[in-house]
């Protein structure tokens, strides 16, 4: 790791103003390392895109650029924020926040299944974070345990949606503008294969449904160890089934949110709208608690008090009518 070896592959900037230490997460696209602001000491996270690594060029490029151009352009509390870039003529070099919470996956893991409450805090966020993106004109299109991280250590804390490397961004598409003409003389197909990328906001919210099913079952709705058909043909069938040893003890409106996601015809799938109106979300407690952790009242206030005499020392700050105090 890059204890041993020498940081000389690093970027000369990268390197001038950060310390990188040892790697904290994986992806298909590359690593992250914990690092550290040389000038501030401060934690930050540094994710390494090797451009090698996506089979063509073109494909590493457009995919890298869609990540960064949407991790810069996106201001949301549950979505992670890049503070810095930096490129070689191999890797992608982003330094992001530092979420010590690590990964969602973990967490789930280590606790088998998370309280029901804990699961609603931080389904809440999620379905914040892609009404945002999908308001954006965004689609993750990859929303999996991997890519939630949460801020700390604690049960009762905020997360973020990570890994836009999937991600799209809706655009006026060749399909859109066919269907603005007179349809007379179009094929069928042109219409029902409309109606899959018309609903290409749906399959974030598949995932969700996914992502909250893990989060309470502890377990996943589909996988190739489950019953005889492959993971394909269960996602298909939108076969899962609710083991009562691990349900037993989640609430019927919980499971409810779980069933109205999982629908395979992405025309009778709830909304992310929808989601969020949904009965089992409308938990007061629960509500403040988002709201305060993905708001923070402190920040502002923060901010203000900078603008403040320096506490303690007398004040050389000029007054209104200018005479100096001291
Ligand atoms: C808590 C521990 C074990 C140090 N892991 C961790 O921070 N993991 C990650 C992984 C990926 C990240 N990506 C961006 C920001 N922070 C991240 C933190």
């Amino acid at each position: 790791d890059l204890m041993s070896d020498d940081q000389s592959s690093l970027p000369r900037e990268l390197r001038e103003k950060y310390l990188l230490t040892r790697r904290i997460g994986t992806g298909v696209c590359g690593e992250v390392r914990l690092a550290f602001q040389r000038s501030t000491c401060r934690k930050v996270a540094v994710k390494i895109i090797n451009k090698k690594n996506f089979q063509s060029e073109g494909m590493a490029t457009r995919n890298a650029t869609t990540e960064i151009e949407i991790l810069q352009r996106v201001d949301h509390p549950c979505l992670i924020k890049t503070e810095d870039f930096y490129q070689t003529d191999d890797s992608y070099y982003i330094v992001l926040e530092l979420m010590e919470g690590g990964e969602l996956f973990h967490r789930v893991k280590s606790q088998q299944q998370l309280q029901e409450n804990v699961a609603k805090l931080y389904f809440y966020q999620m379905l914040s974070a892609v009404q945002y993106l999908h308001s954006n004109g965004i689609i993750h299109r990859d929303l999996k345990p991997e890519n939630i991280l949460l801020s700390s250590q604690e049960d009762v804390c905020l997360i973020k949606v990570t890994d836009f490397n999937q991600s799209r961004i809706l655009e006026e598409s060749v399909l859109m503008r066919t269907l603005c003409g007179t349809p007379s003389y179009l094929a069928p197909e042109v219409f029902t294969q409309a109606s899959t990328t018309g609903y290409s906001l749906a399959v974030d919210a598949w995932s969700l449904g996914v992502l909250l099913f893990v989060c309470l079952g502890g377990y996943p709705p589909f996988h190739e160890s489950f019953g005889d058909k492959s993971v394909t043909d269960q996602i298909i069938l939108g076969e899962f089934t609710m083991v009562p040893s691990k349900w037993r003890h989640v609430s019927d409106q919980a499971k409810d949110v779980v069933r109205r996601l999982l629908v395979v015809d992405p025309s009778k799938r709830m909304s992310i709208e929808a989601a969020l109106q949904h009965a089992w979300l409308q938990d007061q407690g629960m509500l403040e608690t988002a709201h305060r952790l993905m708001y923070p009242p402190g920040e502002d206030a923060a901010a203000v008090s900078m603008q403040e005499a320096p506490s303690g020392g007398p004040s050389k700050r000029k007054r209104g009518d200018g005479d100096e105090e001291d």
